[in-house]
């Protein structure tokens, strides 16, 4: 049951502390939605991040999950490979507001670090011979083993549960719209069993859970909107409406049929 203190999310408010930004004209300081921002209100429950290709998403939900003691490559806060060191510096420049309630687990994810988690805990349950398997909490079959939907969902209905923070950089990109539905399920189930997300999407389908708040990402900063109003439902809801009409504009020979 959860109790009163889970209507609190574990991050109440992202904060950019300006006095600790190096060069404001250089990446990711420079990316248009993050020069202004000076502070982000996150929803209890679920939060999104919507905006167009380079508008600065991932830049911003690395440098939360990173000031969240997150792994910047992806992972629970236990994963601490490397294969790069690219991340951002923007997470220096964060502050995050937390509530009186502490995650008890959590989860970030990024697409392109999937695989690099795969073959982390096919290592570490080499070595930790001795110790439970850390893939039994993925459905004990090796995430290289199963498609990218497959290990997603094995990842989501297994590993996560209660009072996790979860930081998901557009995870449609491994679901089909039947399992982006069923995502939004499983996302209530561990809302109401106290969890927290911050999601960062293309998807209409994923974008659809009720009572979120969406900030979408733009030349002209970041600001809250609706869902009817994201960009992302626009441009669907007007090619669905009318498909042949959007690719007579779109292409240069009028479709067939
Ligand atoms: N390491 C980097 N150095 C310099 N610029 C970068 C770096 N990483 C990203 N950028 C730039 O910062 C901007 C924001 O990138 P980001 O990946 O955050 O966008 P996004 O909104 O997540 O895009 P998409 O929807 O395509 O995933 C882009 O213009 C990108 O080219």
């Amino acid at each position: 049951m959860p109790s009163e203190n889970d209507s609190q999310g574990f991050i109440l408010r992202v904060q950019v502390l300006r006095d600790r930004i190096p060069d404001a004209s250089t990446y990711p300081f420079s990316i248009p939605a993050l020069a202004g921002l000076t502070s982000l209100e996150l929803h209890p429950q679920v939060t999104y991040v919507v905006g167009e290709n380079g508008s600065g998403k991932s830049t911003l939900l690395e440098g939360i999950a990173a000031a969240a003691g997150f792994n910047p490559e992806g992972g629970s806060p236990n994963f601490q490979f490397s294969t790069r060191s690219s991340e951002s510096p923007l997470h220096h420049a964060l502050r995050l507001v937390r509530s009186s309630r502490r995650p008890r687990t959590g989860f970030f994810l990024r697409a392109e670090s999937f695989f690099n988690l795969a073959t982390n805990i096919e290592e570490l349950d080499r070595v930790q011979a001795s110790a439970p398997p850390i893939i039994n909490s993925y459905g004990r079959r090796s995430l290289h083993e199963q498609s990218h939907g497959e290990s997603f969902i094995a990842l989501a209905t297994r590993r996560f549960g209660a009072q996790g923070l979860y930081i998901l950089d557009e995870p449609e990109a491994a679901l089909s719209p039947l399992r982006q539905l069923g995502m939004l399920s499983r996302m209530q189930e561990l809302v109401e069993r106290g969890s927290q997300f911050i999601i960062a999407t293309h998807a209409p389908l994923l974008l659809a859970y009720p009572s979120a708040w969406i900030y979408e990402l733009s030349e002209e900063g970041i600001r809250r909107t609706s869902y009817d109003e994201t960009g992302t439902v626009r441009v669907t809801r007007d090619f669905l409406a009318d498909p042949n009409g959007t690719l007579r504009k779109l292409l240069k020979s009028p479709p067939r049929g």
